[in-house]
């Protein structure tokens, strides 16, 4: 996962941009690039900022300040039809089948768009009644339609299995070694871990950016070793610490080891209590609580 961008030019380009709506800050200074042929996640929590800054890439809202190119240009209906867009909402007809989605998408386009072959059995339902997973991917041929050279996916594996997620990946990941560049923004941590790089927002601004190795280094994490787990869970839980159990494992993020230890201590619970690499997950806990 590299951490530096890929050399030539940007196909998106985002400097210093904040976005408000009346006194409310959403995106508060952000900056990003994403070139030809890598894939860039944007991570934070709901609220965060992500949808408005994607919306200010598509040129749907428009800066408050900073300056926005997309393929070297201001967003304009133009530079438009050279990207797809897959927004949360998925922009399909449930009343209409997916092949007479893909005929409406491709009469706007003027090329025919195939029904792509893992769709092929549904192609004459109604997109309504088929599942969420199916009418993602339905939504994502639809966006390579016109052979874009730029991918601006908004959550596109919300709400879809594991198995459906891993097939949608696989395309973006297609798309990417094609030379298409990607913009998503995701939830989760395993398709963040799928990136070339990644930003990281909370409350409208940029707390980290770079790979999962940048993010990681400089937050901390915990394991906490006992028998007696639960009983260490529920007292760091009540200590107001985030804490996790994966198994009987008991990790703390963002909290140095010796305030794991008084905790522990106070609850009357002795523990082996040893600093450890922080997940992806851990570390956004943590930059998530810096002040603003
Ligand atoms: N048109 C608007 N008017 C007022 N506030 C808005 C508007 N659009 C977004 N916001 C606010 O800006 C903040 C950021 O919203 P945004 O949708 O960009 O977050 P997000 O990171 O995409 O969240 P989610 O993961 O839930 O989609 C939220 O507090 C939201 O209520």
């Amino acid at each position: 996962m590299p951490a530096e961008p890929a050399a030539g030019p940007a196909l998106v380009d985002v400097q210093g941009v904040t976005r408000r709506f009346g006194t409310f800050t959403a995106v508060d200074d952000a900056s990003l690039v994403v070139h030809a042929g890598e894939i860039v996640g944007l991570l934070g929590a709901n609220g965060a900022g992500k949808t408005t800054l994607i919306r200010m890439v598509l040129g749907l809202t428009p800066p408050t300040v900073g300056r926005i190119l997309v393929f070297g240009e201001p967003p304009s209906r133009s530079g438009r039809r050279r990207l797809g867009y897959v927004p949360q909402s998925l922009g399909l007809y449930d009343d209409l089948s997916v092949r007479e989605n893909l005929a409406f998408v491709a009469a706007v386009y003027g090329s025919p768009v195939p029904v792509p072959p893992d769709l092929a059995d549904v192609a004459d339902a109604l997109v309504g009644t088929i599942g969420l997973g199916r009418q993602r991917r339905l939504a994502f041929a639809a966006a390579l339609a016109h052979g874009p050279e730029l991918l601006v996916l908004d959550e596109p594996t919300s709400g879809v299995d594991p198995l459906a997620r891993t097939r949608l990946w696989d395309a973006v990941h297609e798309q990417a070694e094609a030379g298409v560049g990607v913009l998503v923004t995701t939830h989760y941590m395993s398709e963040a871990q799928q990136c070339d790089r990644l930003m990281l927002m909370s409350r409208g601004r940029c707390v980290a950016t770079g790979s999962e190795a940048d993010i990681v280094a400089g937050t901390t994490a915990v394991a906490v070793r006992t028998t007696r787990w639960q009983d260490a869970f529920v007292a760091l839980d009540a200590a107001g610490l985030p804490v996790t159990l994966a198994g009987r494992a008991v990790r703390v993020a963002a909290t140095p080891p010796d305030d794991v230890r008084a905790a522990l201590l106070r609850a009357g619970l002795e523990a082996q209590v040893d600093q450890v690499r922080p997940t992806l997950e851990e570390a956004m806990t943590e930059l998530d609580r810096v002040p603003a």
